[in-house]
């Protein structure tokens, strides 16, 4: 985690780390009343706060241990001070006028109108701050501060048609037109229709410099006979940047390198930012030696704020609420060799789980839901013969974060009309499961 502020010029409340696990839930619940927050270590000074145009501080967690000894002289800045304990509760709080409060408050998941009152006090109250942290407010700064820093030079953007990149897209298409070319490569292992969803909207819509590269065979060539997961991760990630610097090195005149790092990026990473390109992502990310200056908009944004931004750009709502998806997409979720018919199979069967959940109302309520081709056959009766086939496994799981899931209780009903369909209309399968482990112990994705 950096100790430079990431919006500079926005008034904000800081939220210093000391350890507590409520952190980010505190830094994004001042956001939700609409101020400006960010976490920073404990690490940083007292001047260095000044520099942030902070109204107000927040000491996190655990401050009375030693390990946490922060800046005496934050204290001393004029600048209101909350402490709020590990367990959540309000130990003190000091600012120049030396208000104190009694309440006892805990930020855990079940109580979250106490900690919210208790944080709406403090930030309009106490501090004064405005409320004008607004998505729509957020794009205007990050417009001009994109124009400003590209000039009349060109942006180069690899989109997935995952949410983050999408909305870097969005964004900077929105402050420089045509200087931005984005690059689309097909691997072959995107989800029914996600090409086509992508190319009408950065291309048909937006009318993006939009540059499409068909690999699927490439892809498929590479991966052939090979069995082991973390191989294939392997292959997909580097067949991507091979594939994605062929493209970029046929265009001329590239300086900038358009990245959708965001906040939990940046938090989880623990560094800072601006030296990182994205490392975390499976599809294998981008060399680090490329030689781009990189621009990354959305990373003092949480995932929340990334969709909202992108609503307000007028990104369609099945990109923008697009459930999380690996970077080596279906790769993953055909165990085993990978093979065109696989794909195909996955690919229908995740078809009829969507569009029955959807139909049911649930693809908001639910986090994630997919369906898996693990590699097995099994014997089946299908028109009073024998039939020996796939069985098609699906998934479908709550979590906030990802760290931890459980599995959807969907109503039996629907998950019999789920079976029903892909065994009638999915050719090779003949049965269907459903997976009901939480992770831990399990993983979400079964590879
Ligand atoms: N098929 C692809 N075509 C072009 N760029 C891609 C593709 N897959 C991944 N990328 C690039 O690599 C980055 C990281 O990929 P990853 O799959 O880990 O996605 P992510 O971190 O969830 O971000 P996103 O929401 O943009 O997919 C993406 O943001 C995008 O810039």
């Amino acid at each position: 985690m950096s100790t430079a502020p990431l919006m500079i010029e926005q008034e904000k409340i800081v939220v210093l780390d000391l350890g507590s696990a409520h952190n980010q839930l505190i830094t994004r619940t001042i956001r939700e009343l609409g101020v400006y927050s960010e976490l920073h270590p404990h690490t940083v000074t007292a001047a260095e706060v000044k520099n942030m145009q902070a109204v107000g501080i927040i000491l996190s967690g655990g401050s009375k241990d030693a390990e946490f000894n922060i800046d005496p002289e934050v204290f001393n800045l004029g600048i209101p001070v909350l402490e709020i304990g590990s367990k959540g509760e309000t130990i003190a709080s000091a600012n120049e006028e030396k208000h104190a409060y009694g309440e006892q408050s805990h930020p855990e998941v079940g109580q979250p109108a106490d900690v919210k009152e208790m944080l709406r006090h403090f930030a309009f109250e106490i501090c004064k701050a405005k409320d004008s942290w607004t998505m729509k407010s957020f794009i205007d700064v990050e417009v001009e501060k994109i124009r400003s820093q590209v000039g009349d030079r060109k942006v180069l953007c690899a989109l997935s048609g995952g949410v983050d990149s999408s909305v870097v897209a969005a964004l900077i298409h929105r402050a420089i037109g045509d200087q931005l070319t984005c690059i689309f490569v097909d691997h072959g292992l995107l989800r029914k229709g996600e090409v086509e969803s992508v190319v009408d909207t950065f291309s048909n819509q937006f009318h993006m410099n939009f540059i499409k590269v068909d690999a699927r065979k490439r892809f498929l060539d590479k991966l052939k006979g090979v069995t082991d997961p973390e191989q294939k991760r392997k292959i997909i990630g580097s067949e991507f940047i091979y594939v994605f610097d062929e493209e970029s090195a046929k265009l001329e005149g590239i300086d900038f390198l358009a990245q959708g790092t965001i906040y939990a990026d940046i938090i989880e990473s623990g560094t800072a930012t601006n030296e990182v390109i994205k490392s975390h992502h499976n599809v294998g990310g981008l060399p680090e030696d490329m030689d781009f200056e990189l621009i990354e908009p959305l990373k003092a944004l949480f995932k929340d704020e990334v969709r909202a931004v992108g609503a307000e750009l007028g990104l369609p709502s099945d990109i923008v609420h697009r459930q999380p998806f690996p970077g080596p997409g279906l790769g993953v979720r055909v165990l085993g060799e990978i093979t065109e018919e696989k794909l195909d199979i996955v690919r229908e069967a995740d078809w009829i789980l969507r569009e029955e959940i959807a139909k049911a109302g649930l693809d908001r309520e639910i986090w994630q839901y997919f369906a898996i081709l693990p590699d097995i056959r099994s014997v089946g009766v299908r028109n009073e013969k024998r039939s020996y086939d796939y069985a098609v496994g699906l998934r479908a799981v709550h979590s906030v974060d990802g760290m931890t899931a459980d599995w959807a209780r969907i109503p039996w009903d629907i998950l019999e009309k789920i079976s029903t369909r892909i065994t009638a209309e999915v050719d090779h399968v003949n049965r269907v499961v459903y997976d009901i482990t939480a992770k831990p112990p399990g993983t979400i994705e079964w590879e």
